[in-house]
């Protein structure tokens, strides 16, 4: 069986242009997957009605976002919409060694960054909205920013989206059923890659061996 196989776990970055559907989708994956746990990133931006800290983020003001990255604490950081967002390096790194997956949901400077760091070991995925009106209706419909937030949302959209060719994989989230089996099926996929399977070599050796 290949789950007795070692493997290295592998880093799982989705990103999107705001409002297309990557936390949405994020939270179904990781209800269905037991082997995925979530990169939860600190960010400067105020919480939204409904987030939680800890399970969202982890809301910090900009002094102790400064302080974390004084102290090297963040994997990858950056600045988006006027905020800052950092990835914690401890918990990723402690989930990798154990061959736990990790999903990352960040902007396309945190995916180069990550890319940068460990490009071996991430498997990144855009994920696009149908048309640019499904997406401000999906702005609109969240109705937990201010009208000026999703005005700047939609402008950045056109930034985000000119890197969807760095990636390895391309979803059009048109239907949500859809689009995370088309995940699910890219993580069954990357976890039997070869090159992952860091058990695959002693294993066959001893299957020959017995033969
Ligand atoms: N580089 C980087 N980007 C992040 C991080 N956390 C979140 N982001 C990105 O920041 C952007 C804004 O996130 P958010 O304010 O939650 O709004 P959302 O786009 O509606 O989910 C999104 O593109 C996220 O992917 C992080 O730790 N690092
Ligand atoms: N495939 C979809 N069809 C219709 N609405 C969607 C779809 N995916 C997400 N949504 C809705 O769009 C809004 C934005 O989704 P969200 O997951 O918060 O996006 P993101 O994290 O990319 O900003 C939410 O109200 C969500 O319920």
């Amino acid at each position: 069986m290949s789950e007795e196989i070692a493997r290295r776990g592998m880093m799982l970055v989705l990103s999107s242009p705001s409002g297309a559907g990557k936390t949405t989708l994020a939270r179904r994956l990781l209800e269905d997957d037991d082997g995925l746990e979530m990169s939860i990133s600190c960010t400067t931006r105020p919480p939204r009605p409904g987030e939680q800290e800890g399970r969202d983020y982890f809301f910090v003001d900009h002094d102790r976002f400064i302080e974390m990255q004084s102290q090297d604490a963040f994997l990858e950081w950056a600045v988006v919409f006027d905020n800052r967002y950092g990835t914690p390096r401890k918990p990723v790194e402690d989930a990798l060694s154990m061959g736990r997956d990790v999903l990352f949901d960040v902007d396309w400077q945190g995916a180069q960054k990550l890319r940068g760091n460990a490009a071996r070991d991430v498997v990144s995925v855009f994920v696009l909205p149908p048309s640019a009106r499904a997406l401000e209706e999906r702005l609109r419909q969240r109705a937990q920013d201010h009208e000026d937030v999703v005005k700047k949302r939609m402008q950045g959209a056109s930034n985000e989206i000119q890197h969807w060719e760095e990636y390895d994989y391309v979803i059009v989230n048109s239907d949500v059923e859809r689009s995370l089996a088309f995940l699910k099926a890219v993580l069954a996929a990357e976890r039997v890659r070869r090159d992952r399977q860091t058990g695959i070599d002693p294993f066959v050796k001893s299957l020959l061996a017995d033969l």
